[in-house]
């Protein structure tokens, strides 16, 4: 399924999309097929973004840090991660999230047309910039796979405009600076990132990432204007704390909640307490 057709039906619905993250390999390939086959299933999940295991992972913190370690140790690697993919029953849209030594040890085309064979509808490299991504962008849109912009809180406007004029799929955006990892409140500031991201963004879905952890969290990010919240570290550190599967499903479907009360809640907030 194309990115651009679930965030249509979830305006259709008046919902924001929930965007949850783990890590392919975590702790083992077949536990985490069954994971993200569950996430999928659960109706909760808008979006499934899966990580693709990289052994220098420097956008991320000592969560992620943990679960990719883990799933190196457990015989992970790109082969097997695109087969894995393959056999997802994929009822929403998947993204690849990884970085760009992944990307080039397989080839550039070759990995777009992997993602492309194995129903991957979009791909994010956290650590390729903007002007150094003009050849896997392209080999993204020859396979038809969204290739999704990353931007930062220091990102300007002009620059952002730039970048997001060859936006697809969805914007990422980061709310503060710094590495993955829950936090207990949303960065301040962010609604103006939020505001000027939308603004860049040519219609092009916004969603917001980086220590969002609870409903709240969701709530406060969709009634800034953006489109999807991201949620990864929570979800990771749950599971690696040994809750099982019912546990991190109902973590989820909470924060499904967060982002299907939006549709009746509250004008934009501005004000610091927007988590409370
Ligand atoms: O873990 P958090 O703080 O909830 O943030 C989402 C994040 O995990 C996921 O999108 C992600 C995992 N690794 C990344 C590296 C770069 C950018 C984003 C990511």
């Amino acid at each position: 399924m194309r990115l651009t057709e679930k965030f249509e039906e979830l305006k259709k619905r008046g919902e924001g999309a929930l965007i949850a993250y783990i890590t392919l390999g975590d702790p083992s390939p077949e536990e985490s097929f069954m994971l993200a086959q569950s996430l999928i299933d659960s109706g909760s999940v808008d979006v499934l973004e899966l990580g693709v295991p990289f052994s220098d992972p420097i956008a991320d913190g000592p969560v992620i840090q943990a679960a990719v370690d883990r799933a190196l140790k457990a015989g992970m690697n790109t082969d097997l991660a695109f087969r894995l993919t393959g056999r997802l029953d994929k009822k929403v849209p998947v993204v690849y999230l990884t970085y760009y030594n992944i990307v080039l040890q397989r080839g550039v085309e070759k990995f777009a047309r992997d993602c492309r064979d194995s129903g991957v509808s979009g791909l994010i490299v956290a650590d390729l910039p903007f002007e150094e991504s003009g050849f896997l962008r392209r080999a993204c849109r020859e396979s038809g796979v969204d290739y999704i912009h990353i931007v930062t809180p220091n990102t300007p406007a002009a620059r952002m405009r730039m970048i997001l004029e060859d936006a697809s799929g969805f914007v990422y955006l980061v709310s503060s600076m710094g590495v993955t990892g829950a936090r207990r409140d949303l960065a301040g500031g962010l609604a103006e990132t939020v505001a000027r991201a939308v603004e860049c963004s040519n219609g092009t879905p916004v969603a917001v990432g980086f220590g969002i952890s609870a409903p709240e969290h969701v709530r406060g990010v969709l009634n800034m204007g953006a489109e999807g919240a991201i949620v990864g570290s929570a979800i990771v550190g749950m599971a690696a704390k040994g809750a099982g599967m019912a546990e991190v499903l109902k973590f989820v479907d909470g924060l499904k909640a967060g982002a299907r009360a939006q549709a009746t809640c509250c004008a934009p907030s501005t004000g610091p307490d927007i988590t409370k």
